[in-house]
């Protein structure tokens, strides 16, 4: 039996993916497993057993990620599973900064008397707004999200510049050729009326909107965050909203020092809350946790290389490893002492990180137990399993 452990909440439908004769849930304090969506579990310490943690959604930035590839911990997410639900509310943002709306269905619960169309018809001038049609819309960061936003702004009739400079082929392909590659961020900043923003937080973009990006920003424009909170230093946006550099903000994290200023409208951090995108994100987590437990393979993970190799041998050994010279070599060495035939051995290494895949016959117990303690010996390894073909 393998024990997960759940946080947040994570639709059943994915749970129910767990068969009850292999995975329990929530049963004992030294999980195999983690399961969350936005979960903080920064200050969590992990059980040895604790081999994976899978984050039913993108960003990892609530997951010690550094910590747990040094703990030989495989982190995974589910790339795309919750695009759709986040673009859908950026254009609801898009559509909301443009029209006012909101203040108009405010004013409307105010009215009172019985002639309220005379008074809708006297009051609604105040609430005119401007059609996003024919306004350029910059997106930086053109990923799952920014991928298919960028297309829909373009069948909204926008002029859509994106800028990437990472952008994957996958998703490059997707993207409508009418939209225009910037080739610098000062490029897709100087034209854009809406800039929307969606690129992950980590030690290189936290605090990318700053004073410089937005003086590099036109004057009056829409800034949207749907992405995270930490990509902004609040206070320069304040400022630039204060005067006027930035018409607006329309966020989906809330901060304190926002609230009462009428330039900014937030969002409860919904842009993934739909049903279908918790059951996607819900679905694709508990398969990649499944497989990875089960079979040793990696795939979607954010700290460890993809490795997806058939398991055809009685047995599996898996082996966390730094990405350091001679590690397959001692690895094999313990194996041949020991007269352990190799069906298949696979190594691949992500940055400081590697992960070593090998497949052996069936052998006694007692032996596999004295393989796997010298290997775990070896400077360098950081976790060991063994896992059996059912
Ligand atoms: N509001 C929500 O509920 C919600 C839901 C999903 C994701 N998110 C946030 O949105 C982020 C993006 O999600 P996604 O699914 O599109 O992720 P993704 O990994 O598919 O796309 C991120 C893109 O950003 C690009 N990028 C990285 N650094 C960049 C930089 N400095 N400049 C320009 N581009 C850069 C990458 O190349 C990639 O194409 C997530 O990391 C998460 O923080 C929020
Ligand atoms: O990064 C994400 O996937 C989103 O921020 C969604 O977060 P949630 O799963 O807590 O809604």
């Amino acid at each position: 039996m393998k024990d997960i452990q759940t946080f947040n909440m994570i639709a059943t439908e994915g749970l129910n993916l767990l068969e009850k004769d292999k995975y329990t849930l929530n049963e004992t304090k030294e999980p195999e497993a983690l399961l969350l969506r936005s979960k903080k579990i920064h200050d969590m310490a992990f059980n040895e057993n604790l081999v994976s943690i899978a984050r039913a959604g993108a960003g990892v930035n609530n997951i010690p990620v550094d910590r747990c590839s040094e703990e030989g911990i495989v982190v995974f997410n589910t790339p795309g599973a919750n695009a759709n639900a986040v673009k859908e509310m950026v254009i609801a943002g898009l559509i909301m900064a443009a029209r006012p709306i909101y203040r108009g269905i405010n004013w409307l619960k105010e009215l009172e008397g019985d002639d309220i169309s005379e008074q809708v018809e006297a009051g609604k001038k105040q609430f005119a707004g401007r059609e996003l049609a024919g306004k350029t819309l910059g997106v930086i960061g053109l990923g799952a999200i920014g991928s298919l936003l960028a297309t829909d702004a373009y069948h909204l009739k926008m002029d859509v510049i994106g800028y990437d400079p990472y952008v994957s082929v996958e998703t490059a392909w997707n993207i409508s050729s009418r939209v225009k590659k910037a080739k610098s961020l000062q490029e897709v900043l100087r034209d854009a009326d809406y800039i929307s923003i969606h690129i992950p937080v980590n030690g290189n973009t936290a605090g990318y909107v700053n004073k410089e990006f937005i003086n590099m920003m036109k004057d009056g424009a829409v800034l949207l965050n749907f992405a995270r909170n930490e990509l902004i230093v609040k206070e320069d946006l304040i400022e630039a909203l204060d005067n006027g550099k930035l018409s607006k903000y329309v966020t989906d994290f809330a901060e304190r020092e926002f609230f009462g200023h009428d330039r900014i409208m937030m969002f409860p951090h919904l842009g993934a809350s739909t049903e279908e995108a918790e059951v996607q994100c819900s679905i694709m987590a508990v398969n990649t946790l499944k497989y990875f437990l089960e079979t040793g393979n990696i795939i979607n993970s954010v700290n460890f290389p993809t490795i997806d190799v058939p398991l055809q041998s009685a047995k599996r050994i898996t082996i966390v490893n730094r990405n350091v010279p001679n590690m397959i070599g001692q690895i094999s060495a313990i194996l041949a002492k020991h007269f352990v035939n190799i069906d298949n051995i696979l190594n691949r290494s992500r940055g400081n990180f590697a992960y070593t895949v090998i497949d052996i016959p069936e052998i006694e117990s007692s032996l596999l137990e004295e393989v796997i303690n010298q290997v775990q010996e070896i400077n360098g390894v950081l976790k060991t399993r063994v896992i059996e073909r059912k």
